[in-house]
């Protein structure tokens, strides 16, 4: 390939007709373009005005995929500034209709690495033949066993890995050259995938159980040795496999794992903003989580350890907790409790009625909680008798139905307005418009780990961070909280998207700082630090 031809067809080097007349000279591309020499400013109002002629969301997003493929400069720059909007196309939950129609729609690989189970052997050449010699500081990982509630995707999920980066450089300003998407191939569940012609992955059911750990084990041992600086940022892992992969490397590498730790945080920014509105203090609060999975647990683990950091010993903090999951209220003697489960179960003898507490109503009724979180895939299920049956007892009720996408939502905010005459606070996993209620616009939090976990990753790779703890964790959260002014009528419990880099950043410096005053880190200034690693979309 000539010249010119490399570097156009290179998206991180490309900038197309914004190449002036001497770097045309200069990389040999005369005669390569049209003659007019245009600003990045110009593309982006060019490209936004085709992204407004198509006609459906897919399609929006495939488009702006083609510049992303094309030209990741301006690919940021137009998606920063129209974040709002873009968003839910780039990402959830546009992205979940992205990732069911991959086989139909494949084009192009977009530097994402994908590893196949039956090849151990090849992880380092495949990592390296996709990164070349870019300094990769950051790699998010799927192997789809639980994309979004989706469920298995086999390696269709690559997609998410993709989505998640786009949203760390657009809203944290990672640099689009130093991430790497990776999709483990373990094969896959999805029985319509292991039928489909057009499947592109393993067509074998997945793999499971030491197999699969030693797979895992191969590929941290790799990036490891071969990506020593990276942040590797695990996605959409299996209920049986992501705490315990978490677990196992967390105080070995920089690691981090979304599900969990990016969506604890998230609810305990939500839960303490809402908490600033009402006025009320979180340790007189009950919390029922509505699916006990991984990022169930996940915020269960961080309100819990919140609780204890406000003085309550852990067997006081524990009193605070329901969960329920299929079973219904978890105890003690529930068959098949997870790890994570365990230590959070209640005694039957709390109850005079506990073999009727297999339902969320019921549990509601039993046990009246203050707030109300949902991460169970299971539409529609704070209904209106359930929802107003909570806002009997408590003046201010906390909502958060967090299943993703849209579809799976366990409700919808506009009714959860409705059925408490704007009392609730909630936050969705999705974006949501403003609602109208009698004289008030509410504005609806966006309780997504997509608004943490960009600020946490900038944060861990400024500091040049050894690990990431509880301590950042916690700091991250924190930095979020305080950004919304709680006596504004309908006010939202987070800030909103659209300040998302500003607040990114924020966050970035917390976690920073966190990881300084443990020793953790290799810098002594986050704020310098942070600043010095931010890229910016600019040619
Ligand atoms: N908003 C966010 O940032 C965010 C972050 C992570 C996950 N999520 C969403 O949370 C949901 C769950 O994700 P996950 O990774 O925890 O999955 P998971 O499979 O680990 O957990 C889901 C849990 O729900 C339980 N469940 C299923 N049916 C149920 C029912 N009828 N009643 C009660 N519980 C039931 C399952 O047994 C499981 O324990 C997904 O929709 C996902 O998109 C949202
Ligand atoms: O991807 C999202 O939108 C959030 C979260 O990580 C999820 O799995 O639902
Ligand atoms: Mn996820």
């Amino acid at each position: 390939m000539t010249d010119a031809m490399n570097i156009l067809n290179n998206p991180f080097k490309n900038k197309g007709t914004a190449f002036t007349m001497e770097e045309r000279r200069r990389y040999g591309l005369i005669g390569a373009l049209p003659s007019r020499v245009k600003t990045i400013d110009q593309q982006a109002n060019d490209m936004y005005k085709l992204y407004q002629s198509k006609m459906s969301r897919i399609e929006k997003r495939h488009f702006l995929m083609e510049i992303f493929n094309t030209n990741r400069t301006l690919f940021f720059y137009i998606m920063q500034h129209h974040i709002t909007e873009m968003m839910p196309i780039v990402y959830d939950p546009v992205i979940a209709e992205s990732i069911e129609k991959y086989n139909e729609r494949y084009l192009r690989p977009q530097n994402a690495a994908y590893l196949s189970v039956q090849h151990p052997e090849n992880i380092q050449e495949s990592l390296l033949n996709v990164s070349g010699d870019r300094d990769i500081r950051l790699i998010v990982v799927t192997d789809s066993q639980g994309i979004l509630g989706i469920g298995d995707w086999g390696v269709d999920g690559v997609d998410i890995a993709v989505g998640k980066l786009m949203v760390y450089t657009a809203a944290a300003g990672i640099n689009p050259e130093q991430v790497l998407p990776v999709v483990i191939d373990a094969g896959t569940n999805n029985h319509h995938l292991l039928e489909d012609p057009n499947y592109l992955g393993e067509q074998h059911p997945r793999i499971s159980g030491q197999p699969y750990f030693d797979f895992i084990d191969h590929f941290i041992i790799t990036v490891e040795k071969v990506y020593p600086k990276a942040l590797l940022h695990f996605e959409d892992f299996g209920r049986g496999t992501a705490a315990q992969i978490l677990d196992k490397y967390q105080n070995r590498l920089l690691t981090f794992n979304d599900d969990i730790q990016g969506t604890g945080i998230i609810a305990l920014a939500g839960v303490l903003g809402a908490l600033n509105i009402s006025r009320e203090k979180l340790r007189d609060q009950t919390f029922l989580t509505f699916g006990a999975g991984t990022a169930g647990m996940g915020i269960v683990r961080i309100l819990f350890e919140e609780l204890v950091r406000e003085g309550l010993t852990p067997e006081e903090a524990k009193q605070h907790f329901y969960l329920v999951d299929k079973q219904g209220l978890l105890f003690d003697d529930t068959p098949s409790l997870t790890a994570k489960q365990k230590p959070f179960t209640r005694q039957r003898d709390e109850f005079p009625n506990s073999d009727r507490l297999t339902n969320l109503g019921a549990v509601v009724h039993a046990v009246q909680p203050t707030v109300m979180i949902g991460t169970s895939t299971q539409p529609g299920a704070f209904t209106e008798p359930i929802v107003r049956e909570m806002t009997a007892n408590t003046t201010r009720p906390i909502i958060f139905p967090l299943s993703n996408p849209t579809e799976l939502a366990e409700a919808k905010a506009s009714d959860l307005l409705k059925w408490t005459n704007g009392k609730a606070l909630i936050a969705t996993g999705i974006p949501v418009a403003d609602i109208q209620l009698d004289q008030t616009t509410f504005h609806i939090g966006q309780a997504n780990n997509a608004l943490i976990y960009p600020g946490v990753g900038l944060g861990a790779i400024a500091a040049g961070a050894k690990v990431i703890n509880n301590q950042m964790l916690v700091a991250a959260a924190h930095a979020l909280v305080g950004l919304v002014d709680p006596d504004q009528p309908g006010a939202a419990v987070l800030p909103p998207v659209k300040n998302i880099t500003q607040f990114s950043e924020r966050v970035a410096v917390a976690v920073a700082q966190s990881a300084i005053d443990q020793g953790l880190a290799s810098v002594d200034n986050a704020e310098k630090a942070v600043a010095d690693t931010k890229w910016e979309a600019q040619y």
